[in-house]
């Protein structure tokens, strides 16, 4: 399903009332509500509206265990940091139990061990099946989300859950979660904002399936849902809409 407005903060509305009612039905469901964060531009607006208390007061923040999809290998006062934007602009106002927060980067351990470790707490929280009940991702100008580049290796990976590598044409480790665990969601959004972002956006929902190097193709829930919501800009060269 996409959605498209002009307006990116109507977006943010639309993400804020999707978070609200997906972390109550599995609050209600199972106790607690399992979602991945992105980082990037493009969620900044989602997190600020949380952190009001119109949404705010609507999520039992006691219950929520808060993922990163991938991050950028930089400590977290770092202004790259994925997790840094997170804790700036939600996590520091709402009453999410530290114990609860996972961010990905960790000191004095390689990327590589670190995915080792990171699938340990993912485990422990979501269970062998690792059923996330929510993901949030941003999509590149290039078609990546969460940290699946075009022509990485880590777009091949069948079974790990996470994997840390160097993105050579960034100059930069990153760490991220691979497709196969992401496709397990029972939700997933995407966030596609700017004129910048057209051609790829066509490319993924329209153009020929090549996953290696538009790797948001590879996102296709196996039970859950995707929504993709997207601003009228990024929606230009779309065809079927
Ligand atoms: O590097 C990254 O970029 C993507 C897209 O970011 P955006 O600024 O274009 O929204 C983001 O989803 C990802 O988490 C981040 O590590």
């Amino acid at each position: 399903m996409i959605q498209i407005e002009k307006d990116p903060a109507k977006l943010g509305e639309v993400a804020a009332e999707l978070f609200v009612k997906s972390a109550k039905a599995a609050i209600e469901a199972t106790g607690k509500f399992n979602v991945a964060l992105t980082g990037g531009s493009s969620p900044k607006g989602l997190y600020g509206l949380l952190a009001e208390e119109k949404y705010k007061s609507q999520v039992d923040w006691e219950k929520v265990f808060v993922f990163w999809g991938d991050e950028r290998w930089v400590s977290l006062d770092d202004e790259q940091s994925n997790a840094g934007m997170a804790y700036e602009m939600l996590l520091n106002h709402v009453p999410v139990p530290e114990g609860h927060i996972f961010p990905m980067w960790a000191a004095g351990i390689t990327p590589e061990a670190r995915a080792q470790e990171y699938t340990g707490y993912l485990k422990k929280e979501l269970g062998e099946e690792g059923v996330f009940d929510l993901i949030l991702l941003g999509m590149g100008d290039d078609g990546h989300c969460a940290s699946l580049f075009p022509g990485t290796a880590v777009l091949k990976e069948e079974n790990k859950w996470v994997e840390g590598y160097f993105l050579k044409s960034k100059d930069i480790h990153r760490i991220t979660l691979t497709a196969p665990l992401i496709n397990k969601a029972k939700k997933i959004v995407f966030f596609v904002f700017g004129d910048n972002k057209a051609a790829a956006l066509y490319e993924v929902l329209e153009g020929e399936r090549n996953p290696t190097q538009y790797p948001s193709q590879m996102i296709q829930p196996i039970d859950g849902e995707v929504q993709w919501l997207v601003d009228e800009a990024a929606a230009s060269k779309l065809k079927n809409v």
